[in-house]
């Protein structure tokens, strides 16, 4: 992994696409939640394009409305992986399980056990879960936030001592007669306030030794933990400035905890539609929004617009009058970039289908204005590399393997193919064995 190239991976999180509707078009298999092939071929799709790693959230509880639209997470993450394991070779394999459920061995287990069937390419997504409704499930009330993340940092520590507990030095298999030396087999013995475990895990090491581990950006509690344990670390930043302030937040956290920064990884979550005009790429987005109420996303861009009326006329540019009245809240850099786009002479219609309310910044334009965003976030030392999400999986994957992927390449910043095997190596973070010594014995 070479520090001038970015960091690529694909937010597989529902089987369809990110947006709500991507369900509903005509070429899309509405069945793709329940399909396993539907995913494995959109993680081929980003391995031939040399992406580093596919990537499946998660919730604990059923969410979407089913009246209107699809489930919004996968069935399983980590069964789902399991499968896209045996189909592909070399992309990575992200998925999220939570830290505040499921006892540490069998986290550990699970984990590490895709890790080796797959050669050393998972990465585990470790949340604290927040939500009532996920507690409810397990039949629990949410617990306050120092005891969520009390637990989250014995789990990390109880599945990290079990992933060394088989050493390297067990050696391999010897037919004439010993399996592995069980001197380098050993319990953990290590016992929290929550969870704990005696060990060891009957589970050798992986070609990478144990997963990746990917965490949140978060403040305080969550930053705490994410810089003490985590490989990568994902976020949402709506703008340059913001991304390259939380990063420089994290790399000093990360000193102070006696890491070197540059061993964690920061990426930003992006979105993108490609068309091959900015007109087409609109039309591909419109014929999601065409499934979707206008009203309230109309509303919202009057108020983010900063006008007093509501937009009464949605496919005519806004009038002289409006164009004079707008005004941006200087701080929000959605309300900015819908000014922007005001005054280029957009419709409030195809304003919104520049997706100027996705939860993260997004490009809906060509190849070259996507291989554009990427390049200034990048350059300018908002990200290592970015968490791409799509509105329509079926075609969108594949656009931007075919389209955006060698405008990167050609411009220097993005590798030509998988240097290495594993997720360690595709992301260019160092080995770690065990709970790393830092934090049994503090920084060296
Ligand atoms: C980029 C990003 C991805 C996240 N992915 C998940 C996820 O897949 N599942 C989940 O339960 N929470 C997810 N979260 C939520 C976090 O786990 C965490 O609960 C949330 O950021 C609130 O943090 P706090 O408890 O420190 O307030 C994500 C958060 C961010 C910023």
């Amino acid at each position: 992994m070479n520090s001038e190239h970015m960091i690529l991976g694909v937010a597989l999180t529902n089987s369809f696409g990110a947006h709500p509707a991507a369900w509903r078009l005509p070429h899309v298999n509405p069945e793709a939640y329940t399909d396993i092939d539907v995913t494995v071929e959109h993680a081929r799709t980003a391995e031939r394009g040399g992406l580093q790693f596919v990537f499946i959230a998660d919730r604990l509880f059923l969410h979407g409305d089913l009246a209107v639209s699809n489930p919004l997470f996968n069935m399983d993450p980590i069964v789902t992986l399991s499968a896209v394991a045996q189909a592909t070779e070399r992309i990575g394999l992200a998925g999220t399980a939570s830290t505040s459920f499921f006892e540490p061995y069998l986290l550990a287990r699970q984990l590490k056990t895709l890790d080796v069937i797959s050669n050393g390419r998972v990465g585990w997504n470790a949340v604290p879960s927040f939500e009532p409704d996920a507690f409810a499930n397990f039949g629990k009330e949410p617990p306050a936030r120092e005891k969520k993340y009390e637990r989250l940092h014995e789990v990390m520590q109880v599945v990290q001592a079990l992933w060394g507990s088989w050493g390297y030095e067990a050696g391999k298999p010897d037919q004439q007669g010993r399996y592995a030396d069980p001197a380098h087999v050993k319990p953990v013995n290590l016992y929290g306030t929550q969870v704990g475990t005696r060990g060891p895990l009957p589970v050798p090491p992986s070609e990478q030794g144990q997963p990746v581990i990917i965490m949140p950006a978060s403040s305080g509690y969550g930053l705490q933990a994410a810089v003490m344990y985590a490989d990568i670390i994902i976020a949402m930043p709506s703008s340059i400035e913001e991304g390259r302030a939380q990063r420089q937040a994290i790399r000093q956290a990360a000193a102070q905890a006696g890491r070197n920064p540059e061993d964690i990884k920061y990426l930003a979550f992006a979105g993108f539609t490609t068309g091959d005009t900015e007109r087409d790429a609109l039309d591909t987005r419109l014929a999601l929004d065409a499934h979707t109420d206008i009203r309230g996303p109309l509303a919202r861009l009057s108020a983010y617009l900063g006008l007093q009326q509501q937009l009464t006329r949605p496919d005519e540019p806004l009038t002289t009058a409006q164009l004079t009245a707008v005004q941006a809240h200087p701080q929000d850099a959605r309300s900015i970039r819908a000014v922007e786009l005001a005054h280029a002479g957009w419709s409030p219609r195809d304003i919104l289908a520049h997706a100027v309310f996705d939860p993260y910044p997004s490009v809906v334009g060509t190849a070259g204005q996507v291989a554009d965003h990427l390049q200034e976030w990048f350059k300018a030392g908002a990200a290592d590399g970015f968490m791409l999400n799509f509105d329509d999986f079926s075609t969108e994957i594949g656009n931007f393997v075919e389209q955006v992927i060698p405008v990167l390449r050609e411009r220097g910043i993005f590798h030509n193919t998988y240097e290495g095997k594993t997720l360690r190596d595709h992301v260019g973070v160092p080995p770690q064995y065990g709970v790393n010594p830092r934090i049994t014995t503090g920084p060296q």
